[in-house]
């Protein structure tokens, strides 16, 4: 990356500051753009979902893993039931995706609680594991709550079968929903439910590549702080399945960081392995020399961070990523842009500066696949509740029935993030795919304009400017006259 016209910016920079002008490209078409990344973690989407509670879960690891990305799952969660996500996600198939399943005996209340875990629209009726009948919102509309599925389900079904599809491909099976007007259909193996493809989801698996491990199974990570036995710990995750490893606190660049660095490595030196946050060369250049991977970088950009305003401390983030990139590349290592991504543009200029993923959290915190319920604002606006990592709320529920009354009482001093976050889900974007497509689309769209068909190659070719305020409203939609 190079700044404009030689520039040498004099104060350090985040996303907001910059822009990225056009330069002479031969690439000519989107679609031509490659975006995996080759930090070695097996992603085909530079996307990593953070590894918050209210955010990375289950339901969100498989869907982002289908579509290339990876999730991470939280050290908050005890470690059998991190195991127990891992086998879940990785018994899931690659594009055929799980159904929202109810039984025709359940009521329609069940439904509706059912139906905004996934971003379908539609639950399947399952009766002895066969599909017997869709159910929809505007089937479950002005019937009592307490009506059971089978009196509003639609029986008039269209199921696709598993090896009949793996025959005819995509576009076929695509262009056979079209006709006959259906845009979910559940798919059956040996006349079992398998689970449902969508028309959207269709189009998805032609233009993404699922992140599979070397069993072809799709990838999940997971981490751990750097309190307690992290060998043990360490050794449990990897046992359960784990593809990628995430050595995660506060202030990464410290002592005890170092030691569970070592830790980690005594038990593992293969897995990949992340370690942060830090926002400095030598927070790199120590964690590097202690056995990371890659490096989280970012210290107060994230949307439930208070950090900056408690401690003054962290660092914006474009300068942040850019410098800790450069020093990791120094060592061939990569690092992860983490925190403060609310546009696609924020994704392309992390890229930019040289960090070979970013990391989204409290966006994806708003989406159906979500670990939170659905909340109706009142005003018929959906959101779900997130909250930070060093939150009340999570220093809480991380720090439950471990050591003494009173060191708890002490920990609940610190915090540094906020217990109450609203995410709005986007009514055009519900979904997390609808972001990933919202984030890729723009991403490729960037790299065309850099004249780069890789990420590798558009870091190398981007060339950054730095904007006024004003250069930066500039750039925003007006939808209504001024
Ligand atoms: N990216 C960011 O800007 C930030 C992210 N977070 C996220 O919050 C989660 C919790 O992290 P964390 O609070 O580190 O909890 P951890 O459970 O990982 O514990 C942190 C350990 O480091 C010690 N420590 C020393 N200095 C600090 C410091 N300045 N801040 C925090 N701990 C310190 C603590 O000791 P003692 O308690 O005795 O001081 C404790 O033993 C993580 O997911 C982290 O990524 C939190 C803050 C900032
Ligand atoms: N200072 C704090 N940082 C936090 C907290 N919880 C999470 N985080 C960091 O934010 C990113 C995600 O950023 P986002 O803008 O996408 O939400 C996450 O990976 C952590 O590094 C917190 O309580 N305090
Ligand atoms: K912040």
């Amino acid at each position: 990356m190079r700044f404009l016209d030689g520039q040498q910016p004099t104060t350090d920079l985040t996303y907001g500051d910059v822009f990225m002008v056009p330069s002479r490209s031969d690439v000519t078409s989107r679609f031509d753009v490659d975006l995996s990344s080759d930090d070695g973690t097996g992603t085909t989407i530079p996307v990593v979902v953070a590894n918050m509670t209210a955010v990375a879960g289950r339901r969100m690891s498989e869907t982002v893993a289908r579509r290339g990305g990876i999730a991470i799952i939280p050290q908050d969660i005890p470690v059998d039931v991190v195991a127990d996500v891992v086998a879940d996600v990785k018994s899931k198939d690659p594009v055929i995706e799980t159904a929202v399943v109810v039984a025709p005996s359940d009521t329609v209340s069940t439904v509706l609680t059912l139906l905004g875990k996934r971003a379908h629209g539609a639950a399947v009726v399952v009766a002895d594991g066969k599909p017997v009948g869709v159910v929809t919102e505007s089937d479950c509309a002005a019937v009592d709550r307490f009506a059971q599925v089978h009196q509003v389900m639609s029986e008039d079904l269209v199921a696709l079968d598993a090896a009949q599809l793996e025959a005819d491909g995509l576009e076929a099976t695509f262009e056979q929903m079209h006709a006959a007007k259906i845009h979910l259909a559940p798919v059956v193996r040996d006349g079992l439910l398998a689970g449902v493809l969508t028309r959207k989801g269709v189009v998805r698996s032609s233009v993404y590549r699922p992140a599979l491990d070397a069993a072809g199974r799709l990838r999940v990570g997971a981490a751990v702080g750097i309190n307690g036995d992290v060998a043990a710990k360490t050794r449990e995750l990897l046992d359960a399945g784990v593809d990628v490893l995430v050595v995660d606190t506060a202030h990464g660049h410290q002592g005890k960081m170092l030691q569970a660095l070592e830790a980690v490595r005594s038990v593992d030196p293969q897995v990949p392995v992340v370690a942060g946050n830090v926002v400095t060369a030598a927070g790199v250049r120590d964690l590097v020399a202690a056995g990371a991977d890659i490096l989280k970088v970012g210290v107060g950009p994230g949307a439930m961070c208070t950090t900056r305003m408690q401690t003054a401390v962290g660092r914006p983030q474009f300068s942040a990523v850019l410098e800790c990139a450069a020093a990791a590349r120094e060592l061939g290592k990569h690092v992860w842009a983490d925190g403060g991504v609310r546009h696609p543009r924020d994704v392309a200029l992390a890229l930019a500066a040289g960090a070979s993923q970013v990391m989204v959290g409290s966006w994806f915190a708003g989406t159906y696949e979500s670990p939170g319920d659905l909340h109706d604002d009142g005003t018929g606006r959906l959101y779900k509740d997130s909250f930070g990592m060093a939150s009340a709320r999570a220093v809480a529920a991380r720090t439950a029935g471990a050591g003494s009354a009173f060191g708890r009482a002490r920990k609940a001093l610190y915090e540094e993030g906020i217990s109450t976050g609203k995410m709005y889900l986007d009514p055009l974007r519900p979904g997390v795919e609808d972001l990933l497509d919202e984030i890729t689309s723009g991403l490729r769209s960037s790299c065309t304009y850099a004249g780069a068909r890789t990420l590798g190659e558009f870091h190398d070719r981007a060339l950054v400017g730095v904007q006024s305020a004003a250069g930066y409203a500039e750039g925003m939609p007006v939808a209504t006259s001024w």
